[in-house]
């Protein structure tokens, strides 16, 4: 195969080389006796590639493979038997067995929750057989980890355009379904480009012709050979051209068949124009007429093992709290993201399975945390950095514009209000107006116009989610007046009002009121002196932005009927 190669408009990945003849090589003995086992063959590509249809004719071929059920939270379609296609199973009884290790690998694809399990592989296995696994980019990526012996072959459609053909000529998937299937489609392409992920790149173009090159690969899984070196491209570019019109496709293909098949019910919402890449999601937002979204880095290899050894599957289950299985898939927006409580609370809704949104005006900051993203292994494709001024309606008002592009049938169901800032001129006496306007700005007209926008969002989706406000421990109590404690403080005592009035909302509110947390608050209220930090902070061990995080997963773990209004912690040693 050659190094990079470009690709002409609307053709979405190079076409892989034929397979060669197998190589005339004589095993050694302890590559006989590997020889002897079958290995697992792993078929990874987008929704609606042909996975299922090629798994299917590589069972019809011999009776030397059997295919892993995979379990799913995801409701069954018509076609569909237990235990045959999947395990269909609730998302409660999915989380018990992640508790109770059953699955090698789990994963939330396209809303729903899927995994392989253990028992699944083995008795394939143990029958002598080649284990045959259609698991997403995710799953392959654990499996890798996990060392599983296994070819891998990412199936690639011919375009986009005939992807959006095939699903919408399956009849088994809403409009909603098929563009979020299309979205994710493009992103699951790329992950060609990591290098060691896949040892095959098949184009599902001319089914029989797929099916002969599958077997060819599967032969050599049944031999308990490895795949041949170099059957992948170097580089894959994608070009970015425009989705097909997903409705007029579905209105199509439900014409040529109105005469046998019943009408889907088609949802009410719009689809989107086009299934951009992460960074034309970006870009496209940053073109609009406010709040500047950031661009994302180019694709980066996979990222590190994380240190409690997980994927995306385990990283799930390590780091989501009881209760907080809910949230799962779902979206926060957490302003203030550049630092101290917001990173953190990014951090924690990432690694516990959220979508996360971080919104901050320092660019640099939001680069920083989408790499330290990547390094704890969060799948960049749940997270979105937005440029965006909390102050400024119109770039406010975007928001959910930005988030319903990226993830287009989702909005935000959580909002972290954590901006917030002080001045140190802004007694009452004699204080700075700017500053005044400026606190006055940022923590309570900067909080009320997100709510605004997110509430109204909620509303039009008629979703209701959770709203988790920094009140801080300045909201019940004047900490130090002549340094303009009391304007700062005033401000934040109409967040505890705003807390409780929001609460007449049908969506479930709370407060957390930290006291003195180690972050660049103070740097902040001394107007950038980055000691002035260190000075506030080191008469004792203060709280750390990782406390504030713990509180808020609390508060968005506990259960329907409880909510937690407002949560004062304070350093232990805090007196005030
Ligand atoms: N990680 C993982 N992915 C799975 C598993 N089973 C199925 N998937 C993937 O989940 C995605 C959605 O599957 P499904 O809802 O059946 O729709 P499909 O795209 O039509 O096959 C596909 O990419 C599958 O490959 C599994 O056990 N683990
Ligand atoms: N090479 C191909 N050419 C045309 N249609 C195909 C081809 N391969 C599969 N299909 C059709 O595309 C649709 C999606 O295939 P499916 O196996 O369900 O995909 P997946 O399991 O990857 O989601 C099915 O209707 C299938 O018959």
């Amino acid at each position: 195969m050659g190094a990079e190669q470009s690709v002409p408009a609307g053709v979405q990945v190079l076409p892989a080389e034929p397979v060669p003849a197998e190589p005339n090589v004589p095993a050694s003995s302890s590559e006989d006796q590997q020889a002897a086992m079958p290995s697992a063959l792993v078929l990874v590509g987008p929704s609606g590639v042909g996975k299922g249809t090629l798994a299917k004719a590589l069972l019809q071929a011999g009776d030397h493979y059997g295919f892993s059920v995979s379990h799913t939270t995801r409701p069954p379609r018509p076609n569909e038997q237990h235990g045959v296609h999947y395990y269909f199973t609730s998302k409660e009884q999915f989380a018990k067995e992640v508790g109770e290790g059953k699955f090698l690998e789990y994963a939330e694809v396209h809303g729903n929750l899927y995994g392989t399990s253990l028992a699944a592989v083995r008795n394939v296995l143990e029958g002598g057989k080649v284990c045959v696994l259609d698991i997403d980019v995710q799953g392959a990526r654990s499996m890798r980890k996990a060392g599983l012996k296994a070819i891998f072959a990412f199936i690639a459609p011919p375009s986009l355009e005939d992807l959006a053909n095939r699903l919408a000529g399956r009849g088994t998937d809403s409009i909603e379904q098929i563009t979020r299937r299309l979205n994710n489609a493009k992103l699951e392409i790329e992950s060609i480009n990591e290098k060691g992920l896949y040892d095959y790149l098949l184009i599902n173009d001319d089914l029989e012709e797929a099916v002969k090159r599958l077997r060819a690969i599967g032969e050599r899984a049944a031999a308990g050979l490895g795949p041949e070196p170099g059957m992948v491209p170097e580089r894959v570019v994608l070009e970015d051209a425009p989705l097909p019109d997903i409705r007029a496709l579905t209105e199509q293909q439900q014409a040529s068949t109105a005469a046998s098949t019943p009408r889907p019910t088609e949802p009410e919402s719009e689809p989107v124009a086009e299934a951009p890449t992460v960074a034309a999601v970006l870009d496209a937002a940053a073109a609009g007429p406010a709040a500047p979204a950031l661009p994302v880095a180019p694709a980066a290899p996979a990222p590190p093992p994380m240190a409690n050894g997980g994927g995306s599957g385990q990283l799930a289950v390590e780091g989501v709290p009881p209760g907080f299985e809910k949230w799962q898939g779902r979206v926060a927006l957490v302003t203030g993201a550049s630092s101290g409580i917001g990173w953190a609370t990014c951090e924690a809704l990432a690694l516990a399975g959220m979508r996360v949104v971080a919104v901050a005006r320092r660019k640099d900051r939001l680069e920083e945390l989408q790499r330290h993203m990547h390094a704890m292994g969060v799948p960049l494709v749940n997270f979105l950095p937005v440029v965006c001024d909390i102050t400024k309606e119109a770039e406010v008002a975007t928001l959910p514009k930005i988030v319903a592009k990226r993830w287009p049938d989702c909005g935000v169901d959580v909002l972290i209000n954590n901006a917030g800032m002080s001045r140190n001129d802004a007694s009452l006496f004699d204080g700075n107006i700017g500053s005044w306007v400026e606190m006055l700005s940022t923590n309570v007209l900067g909080t009320c116009m997100m709510t605004r926008a997110v509430v109204q969002d909620m509303k039009r989706r008629g979703s209701y989610g959770h709203i988790v406000n920094m009140i801080g421990l300045s909201g019940h109590r004047i900490p130090d007046g002549p340094q303009g404690g009391g304007f700062y403080s005033a401000t934040k005592s109409a967040i505890k009002t705003i807390t409780e009035g929001l609460r007449q909302e049908p969506l479930r509110v709370s407060g957390i009121s930290p006291g003195l947390v180690e972050t660049e608050f103070f740097t902040v209220r001394a107007f950038g002196d980055a000691d002035a930090t260190r000075k506030a902070t080191s008469a004792y061990k203060c709280l750390q932005p990782v406390d504030v995080a713990d509180a808020v997963m609390w508060c968005l773990s506990c259960p329907d009927h409880m909510e937690v209004n407002d949560i004062v912690v304070r350093p232990t040693e805090q007196l005030v």
